[in-house]
């Protein structure tokens, strides 16, 4: 994909050398998804995450944006790829030990709906094997101002109660690798702008996130990197431009 003709010196957006990159964290190449082989969802497209970056991606609707972080978290089993390369390892995307680094916040989720927030972090620590910072769930529930509801069932809570229940324990376990899938859809204004906080925190740690949104704002405030599905395609990796004018200007370009 060349970008579609746009004239990059008049956007400020850069198309870079992924040999200029300095951290990697997870690299693939030649990536197919499908959910039916002969009609794949993804077509060998590249990516590239690196620690301490954010980075989005940009698609419209039915583009592929959830299935691709679905066959990245290991969960779906139409995936292939040449190259699957973790913190310089070759890996697999469904081995334990790689879906101990990475957990995936869904832009929606009813499951465990007779559970609630104490139980579901809990049991987050547990399956990850993580020790959780006491502070750090006290400071997110704060954050999120979900204090009421911690021992409310889950099918008791609004859309977006439940989905900062998600978020809570996505960023609690501090993964090296964060995907959010529709990070603020159903939040409100505060929500939303704790969630931009929360994945400029991580990377100012050092950590890598990886999100998909319908706002502009969620790129050009939170994200170095973004790629750009369309038809099947991935894009060359772009530097996030810095207004949504710009950012419409590459989507419509590709
Ligand atoms: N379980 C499934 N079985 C078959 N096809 C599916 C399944 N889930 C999604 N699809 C199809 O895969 C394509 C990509 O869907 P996906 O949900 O990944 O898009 P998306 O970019 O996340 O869209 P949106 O922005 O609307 O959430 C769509 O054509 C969709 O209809």
């Amino acid at each position: 994909m060349d970008g579609g003709g746009i004239d990059y010196s008049k956007t400020n957006i850069t198309r870079e050398n992924i040999s200029d990159c300095a951290d990697i964290l997870l690299q693939l190449q030649s990536f197919s998804c499908w959910y039916n082989k002969q009609r794949p969802i993804i077509k060998q497209g590249n990516l590239l995450f690196e620690n301490g970056c954010a980075t989005g991606i940009l698609g419209k609707n039915g583009a592929g944006k959830t299935t691709l972080f679905n066959a990245i978290a290991g969960i779906l089993n139409g995936v292939s790829y040449e190259k699957c390369v973790y913190l310089g390892d070759s890996i697999t995307l469904n081995s334990v030990d790689f879906k101990q680094c990475r957990i995936l916040s869904f832009a929606e989720d009813h499951s465990f709906p007779t559970w609630n927030l104490e139980y579901y972090i809990s049991f987050m620590s547990s399956a990850y094997r993580v020790k959780l910072k006491p502070a750090l769930v006290h400071e997110l529930i704060d954050g999120f101002q979900v204090g009421r509801y911690v021992h409310a069932p889950f099918h008791e809570l609004s859309s977006g109660n439940r989905k900062k229940c998600n978020l809570i324990a996505a960023f609690a376990l501090q993964r090296p690798l964060l995907i959010l899938d529709e990070s603020t859809d159903f939040l409100d204004f505060e929500a939303t702008e704790y969630v931009y906080q929360l994945i400029r925190r991580r990377t100012k740690c050092g950590l890598c996130t990886v999100v998909s949104s319908h706002i502009a704002q969620t790129f050009t405030r939170c994200c170095e990197y973004l790629y750009i599905i369309s038809d099947g395609e991935i894009s060359t990796r772009y530097r996030t431009p810095a207004t949504a004018d710009s950012i419409v200007a590459l989507l419509s370009g590709n």
